[in-house]
């Protein structure tokens, strides 16, 4: 991302408290015992041309959010406006107009391509769903988009398993931009590839962005990955979101004692500091189920800083400084907002904090996505390298395709 954002004041995209409550159903009849609720009241604007990034750890709902505002799934509640039209219920049919300007990345470069098809079949796939014929042709609009993605164009009668998987998420990305999109969510676009390219699919997405203009949502599980890219982040944990900033403020000065556990375990792209050490927080323990949260505030059960109010109340999201949102009642680098509360005995024992030292200092172009060797390791986040599961799309996928509407 440049340094002046080219984003303009326009939402392309409006959330409000956006819900998706997944039934749990059990027994002959299918009752309805509960519900994992993996998006819990969700708000937020995406301005036209700039990046969002969402993070937070795996299962907070991350890629059901980005399923939602792309109407792969039909919202519980809320609602979703795209260019100014409430979009949270259109049938299939009033969607498919849409869905030129709306696509999907996803996740898993392996398992989203379907490997009996050529690459020029996949790449035209959303030519054939929308009856659209380019201009000059499919197969040398196929081959621009190729060229356009840094692919070979000759390489159009090849199948998937012929290339690396660096080279099969550019093909997603081909097939995402056929329709020339205006927005795109890309589900974790790097999470399945190696450390060593996953900064030139990132530098990719960024590149493609200033030509095309684009607007991304760009989920990751770790704030390395978006560091660069995004305009402003969203911090989700359990269903919702518990800390909204511009980039800068949010690096220089997390509020939310979740943001600031999340960045201690991001590797320090800085060579002088090469042997210091700094202080990790480690999350003990699992994210609670999203079957039955935490009361009050969510994260309490897992932050060192809980008092009694944080038990019971749930602290709304507001502004704090322009531009930054924060939903928690004792915030780091802000005044508390309820001050003169106790922290919980179980508080003090909910984090422990580890002195690591940064073992090797790492070149610029890498560092957005390679953790740095250090001396402890962190369970509660997973390894950039490792596929996750859950986001990928079946073969061939495109949001034409996988809707469940
Ligand atoms: N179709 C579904 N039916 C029931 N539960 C679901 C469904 N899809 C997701 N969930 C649950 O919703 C919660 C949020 O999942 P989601 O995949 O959105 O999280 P995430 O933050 O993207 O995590 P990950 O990175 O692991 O995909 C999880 O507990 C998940 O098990």
């Amino acid at each position: 991302m440049p340094e002046q954002s080219a984003a303009s004041p326009e939402p392309i995209l409006k959330v409000e408290g956006l819900v998706k409550h997944f039934p749990i159903k059990k027994g002959l009849f299918g009752r309805q015992t509960g519900a994992v609720k993996a998006v819990d009241g969700v708000s937020f604007d995406v301005r036209a041309g700039e990046t969002l990034g969402v993070v937070g750890e795996s299962g907070c709902g991350k890629s059901t959010m980005g399923r939602l505002v792309t109407r792969l799934l039909e919202p519980t509640g809320g609602k979703v406006e795209f260019e100014g039209h409430d979009i949270t219920h259109l049938s299939a049919g009033r969607m498919r107009p849409l869905r030129r300007d709306m696509q999907m990345i996803f996740q898993d470069p392996y398992g989203s391509l379907n490997p009996r098809h050529t690459i020029g079949g996949i790449v035209s796939t959303p030519f054939r769903l929308q009856g659209v014929t380019p201009e000059g042709g499919v197969k040398k609009e196929v081959q621009r988009l190729m060229e356009l993605v840094g692919l070979n164009p000759e390489h159009y009668n090849r199948y998937p398993h012929e290339f690396s998987g660096g080279q099969r998420q550019r093909i997603g990305i081909a097939r995402a931009l056929a329709l020339n999109p205006k927005l795109v969510v890309a589900d974790e676009p790097v999470s399945a590839l190696d450390v060593s390219i996953q900064a030139q699919v990132v530098n990719l997405l960024d590149d493609l962005q200033s030509e095309l203009g684009l607007t991304y949502v760009i989920i990751a599980h770790d704030l390395s990955v978006i560091r660069h890219v995004s305009d402003r982040i969203a911090v989700m944990y359990l269903g919702k979101i518990v800390e909204l900033a511009d980039r800068k403020s949010l690096y220089a000065a997390p509020m939310h004692p979740y943001t600031k556990a999340l960045l201690s375990a991001v590797p320090v792209p800085d060579p002088k500091r090469k042997g210091v050490k700094s202080d990790r927080i480690l999350l003990k323990g699992d994210v609670p189920s999203p079957i039955s949260p935490p009361s009050g505030c969510r994260f309490h059960t897992r932050c060192w800083k809980a008092t009694e109010i944080c038990k019971t109340q749930e602290p709304p999201l507001i502004a704090l400084k322009t531009g930054h949102q924060v939903a928690c009642h004792h915030p780091e680098n802000a005044p508390d907002q309820a001050p003169g509360e106790a922290v919980l005995p179980e508080a003090r024992e909910s984090v422990e904090v580890v002195s690591v030292t940064k073992a090797e200092p790492v070149a610029e172009a890498s560092a957005e996505a390679e953790p740095v060797a250090e001396t402890t390791t962190d369970a509660e986040t997973p390894s950039a390298a490792e596929p996750e599961s859950g986001a990928a799309a079946g073969p061939d996928s495109t949001v034409q395709e996988s809707t469940d509407k």
